[in-house]
């Protein structure tokens, strides 16, 4: 982490493509650097953010020679705020590097042949105004109470514009607007947890909060307070339907592992004989049990299981069809990856908010004799370096 004193500006910069993380790659002083709010073919100058021996990342503060793919951005806290990376493109734009970093992290990570890697479609929606969820930075300065979000690779605080941050809806940054002031006290490490629900703005570490309802049969889901759940209200329906259109004809055994609140679980519930779900989360795990019984599934059952130590044994009598996976961004644990090795249930989905995670364990699943069959990356995070990857693979 660097500290303002020791940020430096270093110009002549010739950005040459695009890297993983929204930034693009250059080379000064003998040492790498990563840098935000460039494109490639520019020459820009920057400000250092982070630096060690080997690697410089920074933000461009000024441009010399312009790419005719920039556009100007729509919010003043760009390039600085670490919230966006891509608003200096267009979002078709940003969609076609999310695509080729991704093609990329399947040849030279997982090391899949060119011919093993399908056609890569891809889901998107509205990319401003998205998010139900915001853990919002807060710092009370000179009397006044400041919400934003940090600066990249740093601390400090890069306040919301005055017409609010571009990725919350309307109303949370109104709720914002009018509710910051009475905010009392916040430690450093703490942050301002909002969610919208059905047009209400909640704040969600202290009561669980309904998702939904989606999908043609309205269902309902709820969230313990401060439990997981995906973020994009606007593509969670199409993201469902198609891990819905994945599920085999007469699905008999299912293994869901990081099931959450139950979200996928119930998605799918009424094209599966059984379904059992693995969740760190004991409140969670209550949830998607409440879940499921509101809706009449008496099919799905879910434990509590930290799912980095190893298995239940009893898992390897299961005889799963279809093991589904939607892991933290760590990726899945070397014991569901060494348990879908012996168990080798038939198909796998797979749904990542980190590619390079996820292109590490396909690569392990390709040895355990999976290829990739579809690939979806659906764009849950638009103008940040973030992306959602499902994928489905087969023996
Ligand atoms: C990306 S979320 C997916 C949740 C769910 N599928 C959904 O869509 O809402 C990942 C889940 O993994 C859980 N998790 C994190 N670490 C875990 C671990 N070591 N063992 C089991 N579950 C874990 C988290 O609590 C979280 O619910």
């Amino acid at each position: 982490m660097s500290t303002e004193k020791n940020r430096r500006e270093i110009s002549g910069l010739v950005a040459e493509k695009w890297a993983n993380l929204g930034t693009c790659i250059s080379h000064a002083e003998n040492k790498t650097v990563f840098v935000k709010g460039a494109v490639p073919g520019e020459t820009v100058r920057i400000r250092t953010d982070k630096e060690n021996s080997k690697l410089i990342w920074g933000t461009v503060v000024s441009i010399n020679t312009s790419s005719p793919l920039r556009i100007a951005s729509d919010c003043s806290a760009f390039p600085e705020c670490g919230g966006c990376s891509y608003r200096h493109i267009s979002y078709e734009e940003e969609l076609q590097i999310k695509k080729s970093l991704l093609q990329d992290s399947f040849l030279y990570v997982s090391r899949l042949d060119p011919s093993q890697i399908p056609e890569i479609e891809t889901l998107s929606g509205p990319s401003n105004g998205y998010r139900n969820t915001a853990q919002i930075k807060i710092e009370f300065k000179k009397g006044k109470t400041n919400a934003g979000f940090y600066k990249e690779n740093s601390n400090s605080l890069v306040l919301f514009p005055e017409e609010g941050c571009k990725h919350l809806p309307f109303e949370m940054n109104e709720y914002i607007r009018k509710h910051k002031e009475s905010l009392k006290s916040f430690s450093k490490n703490s942050d301002w947890k909002l969610r919208y629900s059905s047009g209400e703005i909640l704040e969600y570490a202290k009561k669980e909060v309904k998702l939904g309802p989606y999908l043609p049969e309205k269902i309902e889901w709820s969230i313990p307070a401060d439990g997981f759940t995906q973020v994009n209200r606007f593509l969670l329906e199409e993201w469902m339907l198609k891990i819905r259109s994945w599920i085999p004809k007469n699905c008999g055994s299912v293994l869901e592992f990081y099931s959450g609140a139950g979200l996928i679980s119930l998605a799918i519930g009424h094209l599966v004989g059984r379904l059992s779900g693995y969740e760190l989360s004991n409140s969670s795990v209550k949830a998607a049990e409440e879940n499921a019984k509101n809706i009449g599934y008496s099919h799905l059952e879910f434990h509590t299981l930290d799912l980095n130590s190893s298995l239940p044994k009893k898992l390897d009598s299961f005889g799963t069809e279809l093991g589904i996976l939607n892991p933290p961004r760590a990726g899945a644990s070397s014991s569901v990856l060494d348990f879908l090795d012996r168990a080798r249930p038939s198909r796998v989905i797979y749904s990542s908010c980190n590619p390079s995670t996820l292109a590490r364990d396909l690569g392990i699943l390709k040895n355990s004799g999976y290829t990739p069959k579809e690939i979806v990356l659906t764009d849950f995070f638009p103008r940040t370096k973030h992306f959602e990857v499902l994928v489905l693979l087969d023996l």
